[in-house]
């Protein structure tokens, strides 16, 4: 039996706003256990407090109550064991692709012939060769996560958490760079966190769909994606596929119901 990769135990997080006294509970008692190499998609209403526990996870938020162990260990703040993407495009706009897939390797150990050659390994690796002089301006958005996604894997995370990084894109773009992060995972075999709020993502990607309730967000199901590997595209019209959809649009659609009404 495996150790667990990260646990999440008993986390809870309570924001302190401007006005006096003002508190929100974003993050009731959660629970979660993420074993090695798993895809787990948390799946959730729009501020329920996905994006709050992610940052619990990264060590970019402080729990209220509550510990993240990593292999083990307690974590505390930040670290390069746990690579971190976001929706918004967060590339130095100063420095090309390479640089910027670099940028985290320089306090490495490895000589410059060692990290330009991780770096290039990287760049094939999210299909961007030809790229390697551009500046991020000069790129897509899909291309930017794709750097994005590359930088973050270049320093060999324990765990990658990904914040909505396809949620500006296109359709079609989206859909594409979902089948290049499976193909990633498939080949790396990494544990990856991923939030979204979309159904056809969040199962496309997993082998566990997370459904956190309304604020205050707690785990409200845990369900196993039993769909093989490698997983096509055309996997979204398999009657498996579209049976998740209903169950996890269900579970959802009462979620945001319940957050419409709080907000009335
Ligand atoms: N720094 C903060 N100070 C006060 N309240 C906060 C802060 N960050 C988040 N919140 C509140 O905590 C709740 C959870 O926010 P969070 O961003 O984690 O939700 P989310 O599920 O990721 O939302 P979305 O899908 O819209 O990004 C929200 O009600 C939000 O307003």
């Amino acid at each position: 039996m495996k150790n667990p990769k990260v646990q999440v135990d008993r986390v809870t997080k309570i924001y302190t706003g401007n006005k006096k006294n003002a508190q929100v509970l974003a993050l009731d008692t959660t629970n979660l256990t993420i074993m090695p190499n798993e895809f787990i998609t948390i799946l959730g209403p729009s501020g329920c407090g996905k994006s709050t526990l992610l940052r619990i996870v990264g060590g970019l938020e402080e729990q209220t109550t509550g510990h993240v162990y990593l292999d083990g260990e307690e974590t505390f703040g930040p670290s390069s064991n746990r690579g971190m993407v976001f929706q918004a495009y967060s590339l130095f706009p100063w420095l090309t692709v390479e640089e910027n897939i670099e940028f985290g390797l320089k306090t490495n150990e490895m000589t410059a012939a060692q990290r330009k050659e991780l770096v290039h390994n990287y760049i094939d690796l999210v299909q961007l060769k030809g790229f390697e002089k551009h500046y991020p301006r000069q790129l897509s958005g899909g291309m930017q996560q794709r750097v994005a996604i590359a930088r973050a894997l270049a320093n060999d995370p324990e765990i990658l958490l990904l914040d909505e990084p396809f949620g500006a894109l296109d359709n079609q773009t989206r859909t594409l760079m979902q089948e290049l992060l499976l193909e990633i995972w498939e080949k790396s075999n990494k544990t990856i966190l991923f939030i979204t709020h979309d159904v056809e993502e969040s199962i496309f990607l997993a082998n566990r769909v997370i459904v956190m309730t309304s604020r205050p967000g707690r785990i409200k199901a845990d369900i196993p994606i039993d769909l093989e590997h490698p997983r096509p595209y055309s996997i979204k019209i398999d009657p498996r596929f579209l049976a998740y959809k209903e169950q996890l649009t269900e579970l959802i659609r009462e979620e945001s119901l319940k957050a419409m009404m709080e907000v009335k």
